[in-house]
């Protein structure tokens, strides 16, 4: 589209007196739908601006746009209640901060990015009930692009977790390529990236996120997925998982490696247990299940990482939700598998990858390629809490109670 056709508004923030929303993305994935928008109390800044004029003096390049300085605040919903989203969106006016097609009809003049399977799916919900169009976004290209934007920009974005110890990764940006990428959403994308905008998606399963929280909810009656990770947190695995020692006596098969300890089968312990599903305690099913989803996705990704020569794994998605189990288990699946060779490493807005991507992707509209200049520390905060009805995860890691501190040019 031709920049000289769309402008980006700002509208009023009323949970902010004075403040302007200026750009709204959204993500609409099977089980969540994740937003990312920029709110701003200040106006068009002028410290930034190197003409010292309040406003339209800075210049980045070739750029001479203004530039508002605020926060990117993240919130997400149950794709099941969009009803709620929807009203969130309403509510806050957020519908009116994305950009507008002067020439086209009424209906289809503001315009907002949106990427996910549910840009398609609820195109028509979102013009019926907000009068808004969604414009669509590859759900690739917008994981891609927000993952390379944290990484370069977010100060301590990427860590590792293993036996309890978190450790942020110090990202050299002149050594960040090639790197995999294991998205895990409902379903699994793994994704080779070369460079921004480089990249190819080399594999995915269909044993995700989604599998378990369905299979989850489906043995242990949980109400939603916090109970059902908070269950795991207490259960033991091996009341139900059949391990090397259990085949073999109690000893180790150490001719190939396997200690006594090791899973042999998840569930496998059911064949011969003679016991019913109710006979279980929920806690360890929730663990069996959780650590047989985590070391199934921790091994494919590790082997598509040795297909394509990879060292470092960056796995996002909200499966992880920031549980420590879990990043422990696949943590441990890629050590374990790549004898130490490779590393998986984690991001604190993994579930936010594809919304940040749909956000970047605003400036196309532009004149370069950068439209958030400049990110400082992510700071807590509690505003974008109001419209979220779903929980914090169980170890206070809130990926989507943060705002990042940034600014961003509006054209
Ligand atoms: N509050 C929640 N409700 C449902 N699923 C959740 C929640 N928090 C984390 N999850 C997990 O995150 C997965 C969805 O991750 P996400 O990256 O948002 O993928 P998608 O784009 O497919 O919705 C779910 O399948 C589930 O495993
Ligand atoms: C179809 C999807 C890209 C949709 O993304 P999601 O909503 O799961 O984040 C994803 O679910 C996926 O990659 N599934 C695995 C399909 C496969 O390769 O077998």
């Amino acid at each position: 589209m031709d920049p000289k056709e769309v402008e980006i508004p700002g509208n009023s923030d009323p949970n902010q007196p004075g403040g302007r929303i200026s750009h709204l993305a959204l993500d609409i994935g099977g089980s969540l739908i994740k937003l990312v928008y920029f709110s701003t109390n200040y106006d068009v800044d002028d410290e930034v601006g190197r003409s010292g004029k309040k406003s339209f003096g800075v210049s980045n390049g070739n750029r001479d746009h203004p530039v508002l300085k605020g926060r990117l605040y993240f919130v997400k919903f149950e794709t099941s209640k969009i009803n709620d989203c929807l009203e969130f969106i309403q509510n806050k006016q957020l519908h009116l901060g994305g950009y507008r097609h002067l020439e086209a009809p009424p209906i289809d003049k503001t315009i907002i990015k949106a990427t996910g399977g549910g840009a398609y799916k609820y195109a028509d919900l979102f013009k019926e009930k907000l009068g808004i169009s969604l414009d669509k976004e590859d759900e690739m290209d917008c994981l891609v692009g927000g993952v390379n934007f944290l990484l370069k920009a977010v100060h301590q974005e990427a860590f590792t977790y293993m036996d309890g110890q978190k450790e942020f990764v110090q990202i050299d940006h002149n050594d960040l390529y090639p790197y995999l990428l294991v998205n895990i959403g409902s379903g699994v994308s793994m994704l080779k990236v070369d460079g921004d905008g480089k990249f190819e998606r080399v594999s995915g399963t269909n044993v995700g996120g989604g599998t378990f929280w369905g299979l989850g909810r489906l043995l242990t009656n949980c109400k939603n997925f916090d109970e059902l990770l908070e269950l795991s947190h207490r259960g033991n695995n091996r009341v139900i998982d059949m391990l090397v020692g259990d085949i073999y006596g109690g000893t180790d098969y150490s001719k190939i490696g396997l200690s006594s300890t090791t899973i042999a089968s998840s569930f496998g312990k059911a064949i011969s247990d003679n016991k019913e599903l109710q006979d279980y305690r929920p806690e360890d099913l929730a663990r069996s299940l959780l650590r047989m989803i985590s070391n199934n996705i921790g091994q494919i990704s590790y082997l598509n990482a040795l297909q394509f020569g990879l060292k470092r794994i960056f796995f996002g998605g909200f499966f992880i939700r920031g549980h420590t189990y879990t990043m422990d288990t696949i943590s441990v699946a890629v050590h374990f598998w790549s004898k130490g060779e490779a590393k998986a490493m984690f991001l604190r807005h993994e579930g936010f990858l594809g919304a940040l991507g749909a956000f970047r992707s605003y400036d196309k509209h532009g004149a370069d390629d950068s439209l958030v200049h400049q990110l400082m520390q992510p700071f807590p905060t509690t505003s974008c809490l109001a419209g979220d009805k779903i929980c914090s995860p169980p170890n206070g890691e809130l990926n989507e109670n943060e705002s990042i501190e940034c600014s961003v040019y509006a054209s």
